[in-house]
């Protein structure tokens, strides 16, 4: 969003060929850009009007619409023609309109949500009975109940048939870690039922965490059980069922082990809402009053990217230092405040490659637990080709053919590089983009 002041700036700089001013307004709002004044003049029909190349380059460099006629019916084309700007009228003549163009390069949505390692979900959360302590007592008492054991956040499972299992324990299995008063209990929901149950036969799942080794006071009967470690690639073994609980229950239990005390006044805080909310024991802390977002286990939103060549066949890709050899995937980084997710696909891209983005298009999301980020999947067009990467982050960023990225989808012998795996929505925006159907 823009207010009316900014704009008028806008076309004012645009009408001076105050190129400076033009760009920086334009990095606040990219909206500005085909935005109308009086006579229904935008900034480019300022700029051609008035002679100011180097605006009209900027404009069009941002994806500038060319098309649009002022209440005269004139193009900006028109414009720098009539008021004899020749260098501007072919500057215009030799762009024809890049955005709808560019648009159209970007893949079709259409289609089911697809079913993403970490989305899926067969709990209901059931919110609402997180503040009821007496049925959640009777729930943690319950010979039914389910209990997910974490230490040091990596969670209890068994190895068999060539799966790895999350390990369900039962209220006696937990019922030494439970006595200790700082275990922190987290209540992840009910198993869905076919048919409309009684709240009493629900079957609820309750995850923990311990810092200290709890093998001495666990009871289970499967020898084999053990903590799986590493969070990455560690997780990505758990079995597709079992992945989407243990990313709610992971970054839940990780906001718990980092946010012990009040983040505004450091204070000691309680659990409430089944772990779902730390609260200040402070009388008078201002975490107390209003919106605030420091009481409830936190989201960091990341944006990532599969960023498409103006050619159409091409896209871009980026290795970091940490990646296994060969391994190439899309460019990411974590949303800032105040900042749409548009403007951070363009402003991590530009950092870390140096290329300049125009139409984003959102295709889906992951949780993404470590600790607890919230992928957004993005395709996105770029408007310059020329990379340099980053080398603070990325080791190297090059564009690759549509060709290429089958070949390593299908690991044909002629692949260059090497795909993120499956479980990543990295994986999954490479595939939509190559229009892939089958199940690789
Ligand atoms: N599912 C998938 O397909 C993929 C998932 N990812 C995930 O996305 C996440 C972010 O991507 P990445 O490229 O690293 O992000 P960025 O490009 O934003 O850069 C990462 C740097 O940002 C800093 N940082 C750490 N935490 C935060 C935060 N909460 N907010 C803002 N900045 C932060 C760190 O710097 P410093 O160390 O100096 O503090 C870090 O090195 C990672 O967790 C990664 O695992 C990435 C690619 C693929
Ligand atoms: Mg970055
Ligand atoms: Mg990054
Ligand atoms: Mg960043
Ligand atoms: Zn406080």
């Amino acid at each position: 969003m823009f207010s009316d002041e900014l704009l008028a700036r806008f076309l004012d700089a645009s009408s001076r060929g105050d190129v400076e001013t033009v760009s920086v307004l334009m990095s606040r709002s990219t909206e500005l850009l085909n935005q109308r004044g009086e006579q229904g003049w935008t900034a480019l029909m300022l700029a051609a009007r008035n002679g100011h190349f180097d605006v009209a380059k900027v404009l069009l460099s941002h994806g500038c619409d060319t098309s649009g006629t002022n209440r005269s019916g004139q193009t900006a084309a028109d414009v720098a023609q009539f008021w004899g700007n020749l260098h501007i009228a072919r500057l215009l003549a030799s762009v024809p309109d890049p955005v709808p163009d560019l648009r159209r390069l970007l893949p079709d949505r259409a289609g089911e949500e697809p079913d993403t390692f970490f989305n899926r979900e067969f709990l209901d959360r059931m919110s609402v009975k997180r503040s009821d302590s007496e049925w959640l007592d009777s729930k943690r008492a319950s010979p039914d109940s389910v209990f997910l054991l974490f230490h040091k956040l990596n969670p209890l499972v068994s190895s068999g048939a060539g799966e790895t299992r999350l390990c369900k324990l039962g209220a006696p299995g937990v019922q030494e870690l439970l006595k200790n008063g700082d275990t922190v209990v987290v209540f992840l929901g009910v198993e869905r039922q076919e048919k409309q149950e009684k709240e009493d036969n629900l079957v609820a799942w309750f995850a923990l965490d311990t810092e200290d080794d709890p093998t001495e006071f666990l009871k289970t009967e499967d020898p084999g059980c053990f903590f799986l470690p590493g969070a990455m690639p560690g997780l990505l073994r758990l079995s597709d069922d079992d992945a989407g609980v243990v990313a709610q229950a992971r970054s839940v239990l990780a906001w718990h082990s980092r946010y012990r005390f009040c983040p505004t006044c450091g204070s000691a805080t309680k659990v409430e809402e089944a772990g779902y909310k730390r609260t200040c024991l402070r009388a008078g802390c201002r975490s107390l009053q209003g919106v605030h977002n420091t009481c409830y286990p936190r989201v960091d939103p990341v944006v990532i990217m599969l960023v498409l060549h103006p050619d159409g066949n091409q896209c871009l890709l980026g290795r970091k230092k940490t990646f296994p050899p060969g391994l190439f995937s899309c460019l990411a980084g974590f949303v800032e405040p105040g900042e749409a997710l548009e403007s951070a696909v363009r402003r991590e891209v530009l950092e870390e490659s140096g290329v300049q983005v125009g139409p984003v298009q959102y295709l889906s999301s992951q949780a993404w637990p470590m600790p607890s980020c919230l992928m957004i999947g993005c395709h996105c067009v770029a408007l310059t080709t020329d990379v340099t990467a980053d080398e603070n982050e990325i080791e190297e960023a090059r564009w690759f053919t549509r060709q290429q990225v089958i070949d390593a989808l299908v690991k044909d012998k002629r692949a260059v590089f090497n795909m993120p795996p499956r479980q990543a929505i990295a994986h999954l925006l490479l595939k939509h983009w190559t229009g892939f159907n089958a199940n690789l």
